[in-house]
């Protein structure tokens, strides 16, 4: 039992991206790192710097992404939990797949574990094909393993097109 409850306290290493094309991004972006630094069993590792991308899916506004990596004390679906209130709480409203949005946080890997649940899947399904999620998490977690693939993120950033993908200079 004793032994149960330790292993269940391991911090665990927990990977997200961040993205958002409506209103003042860069300020927006930086509150949400803020307000999950901030949470009771959240710790922050590291963040990317900020990169202005071209929109995937409909046509909309550039976005600007950006990675952290958490130590965290929680479960997987209790961070999603998290990451959805967070979107809410900066007035995030759901409309058409892939639209624009005030803030969208997405949960990409999680130590090694591979999960596939109606509503969290990790790691992210789309995140080896995503330039805005690789290059940004490349800088801060170049030699993680993405499980699905077996790939370190280094290795799968080789497979994408990044010419949508700018450093946002001045950050
Ligand atoms: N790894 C994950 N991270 C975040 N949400 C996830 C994940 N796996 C499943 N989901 C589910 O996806 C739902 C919809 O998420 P969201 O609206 O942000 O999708 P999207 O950003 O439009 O598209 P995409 O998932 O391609 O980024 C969430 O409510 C959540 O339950
Ligand atoms: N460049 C870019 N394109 C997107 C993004 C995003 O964060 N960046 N998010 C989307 C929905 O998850 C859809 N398209």
């Amino acid at each position: 039992m004793l032994k149960a409850r330790y292993a269940e306290a391991k911090p665990r290493r927990s990977a997200v991206a961040l993205g958002s094309n409506i209103g003042d991004s860069q300020t927006i972006l930086e509150a949400a790192i803020e307000t999950l630094a901030q949470t009771p069993g959240i710790f922050l590792e590291a963040r990317s710097n900020w990169y202005q991308t071209k929109a995937v899916g409909p046509p909309q506004p550039d976005y600007l992404n950006g990675c952290v990596t958490l130590q965290v004390e929680i479960l997987p679906q209790q961070l999603l939990e998290i990451l959805l209130g967070i979107e809410q709480q900066f007035g995030r409203v759901r409309q058409e797949r892939w639209g624009p949005r005030i803030l969208d946080l997405d949960l990409l890997l999680f130590d090694d574990i591979i999960l596939d649940t109606p509503n969290l899947q990790i790691p992210h399904p789309r995140m080896r094909d995503r330039a805005f999620v690789l290059v940004p998490l490349a800088e801060i977690a170049p030699d993680w393993i993405e499980p699905v693939s077996g790939y370190v993120i280094k290795e799968l950033l080789k497979e994408v097109d990044c010419s949508d993908v700018h450093l946002l200079m001045g950050n």
